[in-house]
């Protein structure tokens, strides 16, 4: 009896020296950064909505300097804010930093069948990226522009609609009906608007909301039991309720819709269309369109690199565009459109650009490369808000040193953009300034690079930056045609920041006065 309850002891004691171990890793190597409460380490405060883990990042960068360490369980991570660093991880050593930093209830990046684009690495993140390359290109955006400028028309009947008579509106809610019209149109195959009355936005929105702390908590913790956990969140979807679950459910269904209809059609002799959607264009990704580089840096041993997407796959892409295309561009518009209601001189220089490049009633996509002044006004919004902040981490794959900074393997670099955005020493004294003008010159040396980040860096950039791009530009051009943006006495000065994964305000409510001169 004696000796099994020393051997239980024993282990206890083990196990939790292990955690004091990790807990106290940054304060071994003299790099200074919050401890936070033992074993957890900054756990909690990386999980919380309501104080957004993106301005807590900024307030010990205040305390402790550009780069500190921060535990959460057993994972580690260096918080960097200086650009050079952040050349080097991003750009220079990526092949030292080629993973993500991820919970791994997202899933292993090196096993999970339906691994995407996002939270991948290696080899398999090389192919997936190859393969959606195309999707995003100059000439498949020219084609989708149509699908985009169908969805801001019907956006602004909405509009008018819900603004007869002077009534503000939360133009938050309208983005975000926008955008996943777009991503529903463009990627998933829906054939007509869903606005105001797609079932699926609760749960896209419940994605971004609060986060399931549990969840997250027990990966940080115990990362061996992730993937039970979301085989039990696959297999028992009614008993564990997890909105990312219902919507890549969704995804999964449309998916195997669609091959079924297109084996039909095989059958019954019917040559492949062109492509539909995102589905169609992954679907058609043959091997000969992706070239794999033999490149010993990227491979994993027991990784078996196929060649052609797996129907899982397409779903992991599919859900990934969804998700990502849904949430930051809906975010970026309504910062722009509280950004330039409470800057009315930068609005009516804006809708003079409109007025001027876009006079007939459809905008080309020829035009929309000639909005030079609404493209500084979206850069300055993302400078200001840079919402995709936390996707702007790596993980090391082998040990390096950046700067004086020695990496173990398995070391998380998170950066914090919002200190990086708001640095004086590369913005100048009127750093906290919405000034679009700082743009204009078009010489963007002025800020050092690895300073402006709100689409990452380097060869992991954001793949959807040219959609968002287009996506902004046309609804924009749309609504500032027709209305001015003003203040009202709902609207939040300064905005309540929320959220735990991208920076959400919590609401932006605005009145969208028509235009008398035009
Ligand atoms: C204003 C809108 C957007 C912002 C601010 C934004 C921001 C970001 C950031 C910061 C990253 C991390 C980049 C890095 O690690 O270097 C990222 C990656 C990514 N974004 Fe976006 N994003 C936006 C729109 C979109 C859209 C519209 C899509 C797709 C439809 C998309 C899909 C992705 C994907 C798949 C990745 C992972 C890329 C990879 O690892 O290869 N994003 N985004």
């Amino acid at each position: 009896m004696a000796i099994i309850f020393l051997a239980i002891l024993t282990s206890i004691i083990g196990v939790l020296s292990f955690y004091l171990w990790t807990w106290s890793y940054w304060k071994r190597r003299g790099i200074a950064g919050p401890s936070g409460y033992p074993i957890l380490g900054s756990a909690l405060e990386m999980l919380s909505s309501e104080n957004p883990p993106y301005l807590q990042l900024k307030e010990w960068t205040k305390q402790y300097g550009k780069v500190y360490g921060i535990t959460e369980g057993l994972s580690r991570t260096l918080v960097i804010s200086d650009p050079d660093l952040v050349q080097e991880v991003f750009v220079k050593q990526y092949d030292n930093f080629f993973g993500r930093k991820l919970n791994p209830i997202q899933g292993d990046p090196n096993k999970d069948k339906r691994v995407n684009l996002f939270s991948s690495q290696g080899h398999r993140w090389k192919r997936l990226r190859t393969i959606s390359s195309p999707t995003f290109s100059n000439n498949s955006l020219r084609k989708l522009k149509t699908t985009v400028e169908e969805c801001a028309v019907e956006l602004l009947r909405h509009i008018e609609q819900h603004t007869d008579g002077g009534q503000p509106i939360d133009l938050l809610d309208f983005y975000q009906e926008f955008t996943l019209d777009v991503i529903g149109r463009i990627a998933m195959g829906q054939t007509d608007s869903q606005m105001f009355k797609n079932p699926l936005l609760p749960y896209v929105r419940a994605v971004f909301g609060e986060p399931r702390k549990g969840l997250f908590l027990s990966g940080s913790l115990a990362p061996w039991i992730g993937p039970i956990l979301r085989m039990v969140m696959f297999s028992l979807p009614n008993i564990v309720k997890n909105p990312a679950v219902h919507v890549i459910r969704h995804t999964s269904n449309a998916v195997e819709q669609r091959v079924k209809l297109r084996m039909a059609d095989e059958k019954a002799g019917i040559d492949p269309g062109e492509p539909q959607d995102f589905i169609d264009l992954f679907l058609d990704a043959k091997s000969d369109d992706v070239e794999l580089e033999n490149n010993e840096d990227f491979t994993k041993a027991g990784v078996k690199v196929t060649r052609q997407l797996t129907t899982e796959e397409i779903v992991g892409q599919c859900f990934v565009f969804l998700i990502a295309g849904f949430d930051t561009t809906a975010l970026s518009l309504s910062y722009s459109s509280f950004l330039l209601a409470t800057h009315p001189k930068v609005q009516k220089k804006l809708q003079e650009e409109i007025d001027r490049e876009c006079a007939d009633p459809e905008v080309t996509f020829d035009q929309l490369s000639k909005l030079k002044y609404m493209e500084c006004v979206i850069k300055e919004t993302l400078r200001m808000y840079p919402l995709g902040a936390l996707a702007n981490s790596r993980c090391c794959m082998r040990a390096t040193k950046i700067g004086n900074y020695e990496i173990d393997e398995g070391t998380n670099i998170l950066c914090d953009t919002w200190t990086l955005h708001s640095d004086k020493s590369i913005w100048g004294e009127d750093a906290e300034e919405f000034k679009p003008e700082r743009w204009e010159s078009g010489d963007e040396h002025f800020y050092q690079k690895g300073g402006y980040i709100p689409f990452g860096l380097g060869p992991r950039q954001c793949i959807g930056m040219r959609l968002a791009y287009m996506e902004e530009k046309l609804l924009l051009s749309h609504i500032l045609r027709k209305y001015t943006l003003e203040v009202c006495n709902k609207t939040q000065i300064p905005l309540k920041l929320i959220g735990s994964r991208t920076t959400q305000p919590e609401s932006v409510w605005l009145n969208l006065t028509p235009r008398d001169d035009n």
